[in-house]
């Protein structure tokens, strides 16, 4: 069995910073200890690596990715192995992907393809949600037997009408399933049928530019869809998840819900903290490297975002990864926005960007631990495996180097896109080493890791429930 000591660093975990040394023994943490007694170790061990003036924190745990995700016509650019070494060079070492029911198939269908996409591929461990397209009650049923696997998500749409769109009686029956069976619901909450009508008029009106995508998706149509999947789980007694959340408007209604006591969590996004509606404006087609859904939103709703970061009323940060390259792929869309297709990429860069909100005095280094590692591990079943520094966890570690600068730039990223959404910012901080279940993934920046490495997280339910 390997053994490396990480020596010298600040452990920088969800609840405390200290000065300490980590063991770790095969694929876990065997110990954490002072210099005195990690001077002991010394001499059995390994490899040493030397993390003064670093931080050493859990591995990042991105709750929301779609790789090679099937879409308008098109697949993500990024497959499990390219988007999950890109992850890793990010400093995220565990990554659950959405797993999708196509309409009139079995979820066991949509499951089996996943994982037969992703089994050999991965850099860093992977689990899946799964998307319900077709609730019925066969549908109903199989939800039961995922939970056994480890599937202990399911992700409905509000959007999306004709493809993955559920109605609301759909969403309850699901909603009810899941009290039954002690999965978390997660919803894209947008009023799809809503929306599909201003696209509609848009059109007719010539509106066919990239701005007009941010300008039908109202932040009413959020925040009215946000308030009818709570009020739905409230009556089906479940949890829900509430996934990229964009506005202002929306946080109102999660935060009320919250503050009357409702298991509602939600989750946002870099996108969303970091982008707004000037880059879906941007002159000729370039917008279209800023299509998503929820979309960018103008720059004010961003305060409301970090003030529910705080607040804990958004208590994870994910990436909703979901690559498209502009030629060829966002292209799709030339001439009329709604043929773009969804998606922002960004699975390398989320910790680097949440870290320049530490910087900039916005969240502290614990919070940063917190959304973007803790907190996804424990809401989607994995933590204390991932997501915490202590034994006997796995031995996800990233030594953090909280003084390099760098540039986010398609030039220099590792994600499978032709172009980065944050071209030219620059950031402070970087993934310095980066370990996979005790493997050296990331040495000094370079990937050393293997396709294959990662494997799947049989993952157990929603640990703010239990
Ligand atoms: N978010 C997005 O624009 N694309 C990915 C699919 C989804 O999460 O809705
Ligand atoms: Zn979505
Ligand atoms: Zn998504």
């Amino acid at each position: 069995m390997s053994r490396t000591l990480i020596r010298g660093g600040l452990v920088v975990t969800a609840t405390e910073e200290i000065l300490a040394d980590v063991l770790v023994e095969g694929e876990r943490i065997a110990a954490l200890a002072g210099p005195e007694t990690s001077e002991q170790w010394v001499a059995g061990v390994d490899r040493v690596l030397d993390a003064s003036g670093m931080y050493v924190v859990p591995g990042g745990v991105d709750g929301h990715t779609h790789m090679q995700m099937p879409f308008g016509g098109t697949y993500a650019s990024d497959t499990f192995e390219t988007g999950t070494r890109a992850a890793a060079w990010g400093g995220t070492t565990t990554i659950v992907d959405f797993a999708i029911q196509s309409r009139g198939r079995a979820l066991r269908e949509g499951l089996d393809a996943w994982h037969a996409e992703a089994e050999g591929e991965c850099a860093v461990d992977y689990g899946f949600h799964m998307v319900l397209s077709d609730i019925g009650e066969q549908t109903l049923k199989e939800m039961d037997t995922l939970v056994g696997e480890g599937v202990t998500s399911f992700k409905m749409f509000m959007a999306y009408p004709g493809v993955f769109y559920s109605d609301d009686g759909q969403i309850l029956e699901a909603m009810q399933q899941a009290a039954g069976n002690g999965a978390l619901t997660m919803m894209h909450a947008e009023n799809g049928i809503a929306i599909d009508v201003l696209v509609k008029q848009a059109l007719a009106a010539g509106h066919t530019d990239p701005k007009y995508h941010g300008q039908v998706r109202h932040p009413l149509l959020e925040a009215e869809a946000t308030h009818r999947a709570i009020q739905l789980s409230r009556v089906a007694d479940v949890p829900l998840y509430v996934v990229h959340v964009s506005s202002t408007d929306a946080v109102a209604e999660i935060t009320a819900a919250r503050d009357v006591g409702t298991p509602v969590f939600a989750e946002t996004c870099p996108q969303y903290l970091f982008l707004t509606v000037d880059d879906l404006a941007r002159p000729g087609f370039e917008g279209a490297k800023y299509v998503c859904s929820s979309p960018l939103r103008p720059a004010e709703h961003q305060e409301s975002l970090w003030r529910a970061l705080r607040t804990n009323d958004l208590s994870v940060v994910s990436t909703d990864h979901c690559p498209f390259c502009f030629a060829q792929q966002k292209e799709l869309g030339t001439g009329d926005f709604s043929k773009i297709p969804n998606g922002i990429p960004g699975v390398e860069n989320r910790l680097d960007l949440l870290h320049q909100a530490v910087v900039d005095g916005r969240i502290s280094r614990r919070r940063w631990v917190e959304l973007a590692s803790t907190t996804p591990a424990k809401m989607f079943g994995v933590h204390p495996r991932k997501g915490a520094i202590v034994p006997g966890a796995d031995a996800d570690i990233v030594v953090y180097d909280p003084a390099a600068e760098h540039v986010l730039s398609a030039e220099t990223h590792h994600m499978n896109v032709d172009y980065n959404a944050y071209e030219g910012r620059r950031v402070t901080g970087s993934a310095r080493t980066v370990l996979s279940r005790g493997q050296v993934v990331i040495d000094s920046g370079e990937y050393v890791g293997r396709k294959g490495h990662g494997r799947y997280l049989q993952r157990s339910t929603c640990q703010y429930l239990s």
